[in-house]
């Protein structure tokens, strides 16, 4: 058994439960409020700054070309085809580029990208695979998933987001992290697999509240004006 088939076992319950929450059926089925779409993108687009930075830390922790120019394809990709797709959204829900910028960043963000760095800035490029891995690999799982929802793909709204995440080439990337994640376990202590596991979990829990924090539009709770 390779590692990140012990990973998958472990987080399939979470994983499940994004799958299942309204906010992802919503824009499978096109029932989504677009409203809760919109906070999303907003959310999404200051999560993938700080995504994009985990990527260059990547680059720079790889200790062979052929990893560090992997991580810098992963970069690219979240700079200008991820983070288009936002930049595409926002100008037709008639967001700015600069009001996009400007967005102020909700709890459960800045606790998830907070947490993504903090790990990956202090600790190995294992470490650093563990907390972005289920970003890219769950979804493509739910792009996957959501593809297959009859209507979903050539839905007029949410359509180009179920495309983009079930794509062959977002499905590359995940593929090409979850090698690498098994390729860097090698060799390790249990100890070792446990902690980058407990990674691994933390931020597929992550993943589910980024979900539910949008679904109910969650910023302070101690601010009246957001
Ligand atoms: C919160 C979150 N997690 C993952 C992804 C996929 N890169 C994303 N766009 N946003």
């Amino acid at each position: 058994m390779q590692f990140t088939d012990r990973l998958y076992k472990k987080a399939k319950p979470i994983w499940r439960k994004s799958h299942d929450h309204p906010f992802v059926q919503g824009i499978g089925h096109g029932t989504l409020d677009i409203e809760k779409f919109k906070f999303f993108m907003q959310q999404d687009y200051l999560y993938l700054i700080d995504y994009a930075r985990l990527f260059a830390l990547g680059s720079l922790k790889g200790t062979d070309l052929k990893t560090m120019s992997i991580f810098a394809k992963l970069l690219d990709s979240t700079l200008n085809v991820e983070m288009d797709l936002h930049r595409q959204y926002a100008s037709r829900l008639g967001i700015s580029e600069a009001e996009l910028e400007a967005t102020k960043a909700a709890p459960t963000t800045l606790a998830y990208s907070g947490y993504m760095l903090n790990v990956s800035q202090r600790g190995s490029l294992a470490d650093l695979v563990a907390a972005v891995l289920p970003c890219t690999w769950s979804y493509y799982e739910i792009g996957t998933e959501l593809s297959k929802i009859p209507g979903a793909l050539e839905n007029e709204t949410y359509g180009e987001w179920v495309k983009m995440y079930a794509s062959e080439e977002f499905g590359e990337l995940a593929d090409w992290l979850i090698t690498l994640m098994n390729e860097l376990a090698e060799g390790k202590t249990e100890a070792e697999l446990t902690a980058l596991e407990e990674i691994f979990l933390n931020t597929s829990r992550y993943e589910y509240m980024f979900w539910d924090m949008s679904y109910n539009l969650q910023m302070w709770p101690t601010d009246d004006e957001q």
